[in-house]
């Protein structure tokens, strides 16, 4: 059984700046797609659960985050932000490895475990590669291996990634994506992922939930979330629905040609 969670009137200020405003909503087991345009308050949300930002209302990971410690925390929470500067001579492997420094069990099964994981996201050839050198996609899928070192064991926890295929191409964005489904899957895990393509989301995520200006505008199944409606209350933009195979929804916006014009004209 996972453990619940939910957030209650979560809201994030900085100065007077309001980021996000009031979310409330329950993050079940399996993987939530959290989308919208840019500046929506994603990341800000994403790293209020991840510890890292403060927020007034509450936050449940089975208990209240004001009530676990930073250790009990990341027992049961990894947060992957949106790109990680390590400027240390660590391997790929070290890094993963680290993803263990909560458990007990840090040394030696930790670069046993870290080993397989890279393996699993097909990785094995960059084990002993310095991270600085790493492209940008491949650090972001070291950084989201490190995170399943983490949750590795811990059934029901909390996968917090913050645009992980961003740097990914459509191959490298899909076994990504695999892996994260099943570690999900096997692990139980409330996997809550920021994801600009949505298609990507539609494929993968068995809830969207939708930010625009700091709030939660929409959320519930890809169905019910890709409308055009929707689409164009989140992003401004029209767009198409199209189904792929078993009916999965394709998002297929539309080019504005009045605005090409204009700025040709301009
Ligand atoms: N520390 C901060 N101080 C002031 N403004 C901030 C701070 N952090 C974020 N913001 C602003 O808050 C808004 C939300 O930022 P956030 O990074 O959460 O958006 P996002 O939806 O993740 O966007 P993107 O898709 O571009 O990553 C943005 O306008 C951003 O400039």
């Amino acid at each position: 059984m996972g453990m619940s969670g939910f957030l209650s009137g979560v809201c994030v200020c900085v100065g007077d700046k309001s980021l996000v405003e009031c979310v409330s909503a329950t993050l079940e087991p399996g993987i939530t797609a959290l989308v919208g345009p840019s500046g929506a308050g994603k990341s800000t949300l994403l790293k209020a659960i991840g510890g890292v930002m403060d927020f007034k209302g509450d936050i449940v990971l089975g208990r209240s985050l004001r009530e676990l410690s930073p250790q009990e925390q990341a027992l049961q929470r990894a947060w992957v932000p949106q790109s990680t500067h390590l400027p240390f001579a660590y391997t790929a492997l070290d890094v993963v490895a680290m993803g263990r420094l909560p458990h007990d069990d840090a040394e030696p099964g930790a670069r046993r475990l870290a080993a397989d994981i890279l393996a699993s996201l097909d990785m094995n050839g960059l084990a002993n590669r310095l991270f600085p050198t790493l492209s940008g996609g491949e650090k972001a899928r070291v950084m989201v291996a490190r995170a399943l070192a983490q949750l590795h064991g811990v059934r029901g926890g909390w996968l917090l990634l913050d645009e992980p295929t961003s740097a990914l191409d459509i191959a490298n964005s899909m076994l990504l994506m695999d892996v994260v489904a099943r570690a999900t899957k096997s692990l139980d895990l409330h996997t809550l992922v920021v994801l600009h393509d949505l298609n990507l989301a539609a494929q993968y995520a068995d809830s969207i939930w939708m930010m625009s200006h700091g709030r939660l505008l929409l959320e519930g199944s890809p169905n019910d979330v890709l409308t055009p409606d929707a689409i164009y209350m989140g992003f401004g933009v029209h767009a198409q629905i199209l189904r792929g195979p078993d009916q999965i929804p394709a998002v297929f916006p539309i080019r504005n040609l009045e605005r090409s014009h204009d700025v040709v004209a301009s």
